[in-house]
């Protein structure tokens, strides 16, 4: 079935809409961030530039790892942003432009995150490296899409649900990392859900002028338990990461850069150190 022109629109020198690629520009492992100027502090990494191209907050920056092909870009922040590069990543490499039709054969996307958070448990300090076991969204983007849980996700999710149940007007939606690059680029690194919330003061617990409407929200995030599951930590992209990746067929993985203990009341005064130690790791195992 073709595409719309309106639904899928594609630029008049053939690139998508908003992150400006052709198809062809995509290399099969993707390395999200958020912040455009964190791309080049990924592909400075990079033994050869293939190309660099942006639009807006989505900077791209495709080249090589030894031999690997890898693409960085930036998504900006928060899952409505995530709702566009995910759509897009997929439209280039699994929708033929000529034909507006799905191709037949589709590739699978590794897309790895490599982020900065928040940790929510006293005994995550600042500088830890963490992967997302889980991205639990506490946003609505996945109100508006089809997705379908596992067993596990669905029994945690009812869990959740209930631990949950006094924050109204709120859906969470939950989604699992991919197990092979959990095991293999997550290997040995500290794990847990990650709380993805639609804003960074008040949806994170924040209070410095607007009240809070939500009373403990840090308290009612890290006391959730379910079997050897907890929460660890609070940022604004995976669980769309990980639920419209699945939706679309990619494998994803988060890597959070922890900046901040919400427990301890402290943010890093070295930020830059251990994003830069999340990028080497990352780059070094994928
Ligand atoms: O550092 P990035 O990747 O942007 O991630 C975190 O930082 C931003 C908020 O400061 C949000 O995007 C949050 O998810
Ligand atoms: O506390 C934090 C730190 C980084 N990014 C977030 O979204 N929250």
């Amino acid at each position: 079935m073709k595409i719309a022109e309106s639904d899928l629109i594609i630029n008049p020198d053939g690139s998508i809409y908003h992150l400006n690629l052709l198809p062809g520009d995509v290399a099969d492992t993707v390395i999200t961030v958020g912040d455009p100027d964190r791309v080049g502090e990924v592909s400075k990494y990079f033994d050869r530039i293939e190309f660099k191209k942006g639009k807006r907050e989505f900077i791209t920056h495709t080249g090589f790892v030894g031999d690997k092909r890898v693409t960085v870009l930036s998504t900006g922040i928060g899952t409505d942003n995530i709702d566009i590069v995910f759509n897009e990543l997929d439209a280039l490499v699994n929708i033929d432009f000529e034909t507006r039709e799905v191709k037949k054969d589709l590739t699978s996307l590794n897309i790895i995150r490599v982020g900065t958070s928040g940790a929510v448990q006293p005994d995550v300090p600042m500088g830890t490296i963490l992967a997302s076991s889980f991205g639990l969204g506490m946003d609505a983007l996945m109100n508006y899409y089809i997705h379908e849980l596992s067993g596990d996700e669905r029994s945690l999710l009812d869990d959740i649900k209930i631990h949950f149940a006094h924050l109204k007007n709120i859906n969470p939606y939950l989604t699992s990392a991919n197990d092979v690059l959990l095991n293999t680029i997550g290997k040995d690194m500290e794990k847990g859900i990650t709380v993805t919330a639609p804003g960074f003061y008040a949806p994170q617990g924040r209070q410095v002028r607007a009240k809070n409407a939500v009373p403990d929200f840090i308290g009612s995030i890290n006391s959730f338990k379910s079997n050897q599951n907890r929460i660890t930590n609070l940022e604004m992209e995976t669980a769309g990461i990980y639920a419209l990746a699945k939706v679309l067929g990619h494998k994803a993985l988060s890597v959070n850069a922890i900046l901040a203990s919400r427990v301890k009341l402290e943010f890093s005064k070295e930020p830059n150190k251990i994003v830069e130690k999340a990028i080497k790791m990352v780059l070094e195992r994928i």
